[in-house]
């Protein structure tokens, strides 16, 4: 598969007060394979919305290059610009409008004709489950309904690349199960996404690769289960109710005992797992809980970055029935 978008050695700084910021972006490096989706994964600040907004010729790097479909985002921006669509974390319709006319009036700033538009904005509006409330005010609209037609603004001209800029940020998980929906949807027509997130779930989900920034640079890329492979195999966890009998596990059990925790690793088959529980029983110990547990892209954060995620607590990827 060929690239569609390519970075080599973006770097990026800020004038702050006539000096110059340390570094957003130091040689970050990417590549996006035409049909795709990458998703750009890093923490507040990590530099996702600078690298987008180079990518999408709406700044220039200090140095390095960047390519979409083979033309050069400084060069040859006004080419980059015809095939490409934006959605940013600010919602860009207007609110005084209702959804057709928002969508409407972007396909004319867009130079489609009358009969075009009008085509396009009905399909979409369906598309994106938007039909029942196009003729109402967008400022009656819920975060998630701003947010597909938003997307749905950025499909009008067919873009062959999409740039998201944390398009889910904000949304309840419903909406945000609704927006994945569309994305998959969008990429099945043959739109390869860029997709910058703060959620490890969202890369997990959407991306057939992640690269994962980190001071400036990609720290981390591949597809989602080689990142987690990066962080080590699976785990059966046990949480004893007291150290004494998370100790009296321990010698049958090739595995890590942390006060009343025991760890043992697991290839995730159900032979293993009964043996493991099997071995528990006959210690005669009693888990208060127990679990499954496979590396998740959080434990790929930590692992690789240093930094743990500050909005929400590290959970499991699947917990065992
Ligand atoms: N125009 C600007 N002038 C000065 N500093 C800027 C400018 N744009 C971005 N920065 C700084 O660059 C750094 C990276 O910002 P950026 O928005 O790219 O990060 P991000 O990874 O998208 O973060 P977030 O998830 O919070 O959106 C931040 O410290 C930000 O303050």
């Amino acid at each position: 598969m060929a690239a569609i978008v390519t970075a080599e050695g973006l770097c990026k700084s800020f004038a702050r007060r006539g000096s110059t910021s340390p570094p957003v972006l130091d040689g970050l490096d990417l590549e996006l394979e035409e049909g795709a989706v990458l998703a750009l994964l890093g923490p507040n600040g990590a530099g996702k919305t600078t690298t987008v907004r180079i990518l999408s010729t709406l700044l220039r790097p200090d140095a390095g290059r960047a390519t979409v479909a083979g033309f050069d985002v400084v060069r040859d921006a006004h080419r980059v610009r015809e095939i490409i669509s934006l959605t940013g974390q600010q919602v860009a319709v207007d609110a005084r409008q209702t959804g057709a006319e928002n969508l409407t009036m972007m396909g004319h700033l867009a130079h489609l004709s009358r009969q075009v538009v009008r085509g396009r904005v009905a399909e979409l509006l369906a598309a994106f489950d938007l039909a029942d409330a196009a003729g109402r005010r967008v400022d009656t609209y819920s975060g998630g309904m701003r947010r597909r037609l938003d997307l749905a603004a950025g499909l009008l001209t067919r873009p062959r690349v999409m740039f998201l800029d944390e398009p889910t940020t904000g949304l309840d998980p419903r909406s945000r199960q609704a927006l994945w929906d569309v994305v998959r949807g969008v990429v099945e027509e043959g739109t390869s996404v860029f997709l910058t997130t703060q959620y490890l779930e969202e890369a997990d989900r959407l991306a057939q690769r992640v690269a994962l920034v980190d001071g400036g640079r990609v720290a981390a890329e591949g597809t989602p289960a080689q990142l987690k492979r990066q962080v080590g195999e699976a785990g059966v966890e046990f949480t004893f109710a007291d150290p004494a009998a998370a100790a009296r596990v321990a010698p049958t059990l090739t595995g890590s005992v942390d006060g009343v925790r025991v760890r043992v690793a697991t290839d995730g088959s159900v032979a293993h797992v009964r043996a493991v529980l099997s071995a528990v029983e006959a210690a005669g110990a009693v888990p208060e809980h127990w679990e499954v547990r496979a590396p998740t892209l959080d434990d790929v954060f930590l692992t690789l970055t240093g930094q743990v995620r500050q909005d929400r607590p590290a959970r499991p990827a699947e917990v065992a029935a």
